[in-house]
């Protein structure tokens, strides 16, 4: 192993109440929303395919012009409570919010900056009002914070000469202010989820980041925080310079997902933050330039990451108005429906420890140690193979939700095939296993 002082806080897995409520709730929301919101990816009546919160960059539009874009952020059909009733219908546990991304607007009233909520139409402390609405619903709140910031004029993204050290001093400064200040506002803030961090001058601040890591826990005992706060002595990111995480739950599976087969991913705590079109976090008004994910491709992902141990935040993004799109309307209307009868596999799940299968996933709950099927490929045979470990055998087997039990068929080499009607499944169902001890083999 090699010697670290800025290496991770501590190794393995929280237990304490926090992290297993962060662990039990097993799928988030994610929104996205800032003055990327108002263009939508179409800037002079064109329209820029890449995606939107970057479209100062793809549609090289000058720094003070994209600024301008504060004087017209008024979201006055904003309405936290119904964006915390869309999150609750759909089954969201926690939510995730930008409150500044990589422009540098922040959608607080800040100390730190004018380029803020404070200094648009709007006015109104938007981030109480939403960080209110979805606390009194039972979600629980994380924050978003990209310290990469394209507004301030101390950020760097390398630290070349005297005066970029100097500036990136007083940089460092006013992130751990930001911070402080959010929170110091919004006290029911379960965690912060750090993004931005990829460039050198955050690199060479290996120790900054772990003091700040030590500094926003001792100020929030049980905060969470993500992977992407950290770099070590050397650099590395996400994890140090001996394979160990820091932060935590490792947050790299950005659009995309870990093999389904991988068993080692179940070491830590994880998550997969995944956009609804291919590539748009912030909103886009043309989302027929690429793949839509449907429902039910959504649920997999669901699936398998509670399957694998790791938690699942789906991306919205509201317009400048504070509106959603009616696909993420319908979407989040669907999930839920699926959720309202089969959320027993999902939250408060993990690994179950089974062999992966074809046919779907296998979830386990902490709590009860029931073991779920959630079933996306039903074999043309109608037989959902499941290999169980030589001690145990399937006691019973149900359907969720009709509860109909199912036949069992076992063989010798201790696997057993749950034998489902031959009907027509159109959608993603849930059998429940019931386990027991197997006969003393003679
Ligand atoms: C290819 O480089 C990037 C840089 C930042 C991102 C940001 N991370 C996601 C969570 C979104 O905030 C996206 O804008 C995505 C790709």
């Amino acid at each position: 192993k090699i010697k670290l002082d800025y290496g991770p806080l501590y190794h393995g897995k929280r237990q304490d109440p926090a992290m297993k409520k962060w662990r039990e709730n097993r799928f988030g929301q994610f929104i996205h929303w800032g003055l990327y919101s108002i263009p939508g990816g179409v800037w002079e009546g064109k329209t820029y395919g890449y995606a939107a919160e970057f479209l100062k960059a793809s549609a090289g539009i000058s720094t003070e012009r994209w600024n301008g874009l504060k004087d017209e952020f008024n979201p006055t059909e904003f309405n936290g409570k119904e964006w915390a009733s869309m999150a609750k219908a759909m089954g969201a546990k926690y939510v995730c919010l930008t409150t500044k991304h990589h422009e540098g607007f922040c959608l607080w009233p800040s100390k730190y900056t004018e380029f803020d909520i404070e200094n648009t139409p709007y006015q109104k402390d938007l981030m109480k009002e939403f960080v209110d609405a979805y606390s009194e619903a039972g979600i629980d709140v994380y924050l978003y914070y990209s310290v990469l910031d394209w507004y301030h004029p101390d950020w760097r993204t390398k630290l070349k000469t005297m005066d970029d050290v100097e500036a990136f001093e007083r940089f460092k400064t006013f992130t751990q202010n930001q911070l402080v200040e959010l929170l110091e506002r919004y006290p029911q803030v379960k965690g912060l989820w750090f993004d931005g961090t990829w460039d050198q001058c955050w690199k060479d601040n290996g120790k900054f980041s772990y003091e700040l890591e030590v500094l926003l826990k001792e100020k929030r005992p049980g905060l969470i925080v993500n992977s992407r706060l950290r770099a070590d002595d050397f650099g590395k990111r996400h994890r140090d310079s001996n394979g160990d995480l820091m932060g935590d739950f490792e947050s790299g599976y950005e659009r995309r997902l870990p093999d389904p087969r991988d068993t080692s991913v179940t070491k830590n705590d994880w998550e997969c933050c995944m956009t609804i079109p291919e590539n748009q976090w912030g909103y886009h008004k043309d989302w027929t330039l690429t793949h839509q994910k449907n429902t039910n491709e959504l649920l997999e992902m669901l699936a398998q990451c509670s399957s694998q141990g790791g938690n699942f935040l789906l991306n919205f993004g509201p317009n400048g108005k504070g509106v959603f799109r009616a696909e993420e309307k319908r979407i989040a209307r669907e999930i839920g429906e699926w959720m309202k009868t089969n959320s027993a596999a999902i939250y408060g799940s993990d690994y179950a420890g089974l062999k992966k299968q074809d046919w779907g996933y296998f979830t386990k709950n902490t709590k009860s140690g029931e073991v779920y099927m959630i079933v996306f490929n039903v074999p043309i045979s109608y037989q959902l193979r499941v290999e169980l470990p030589k001690h145990q055998t399937i006691s019973k087997a149900n359907m969720v939700g009709i509860g109909q039990e199912l036949q069992l068929e076992k063989f010798d080499s201790n696997e057993t095939f749950v034998l489902l009607p031959p009907k027509s499944y159109t959608s993603p169902f849930v059998i429940r296993l019931e386990l027991k001890a197997n006969k003393k083999s003679q």
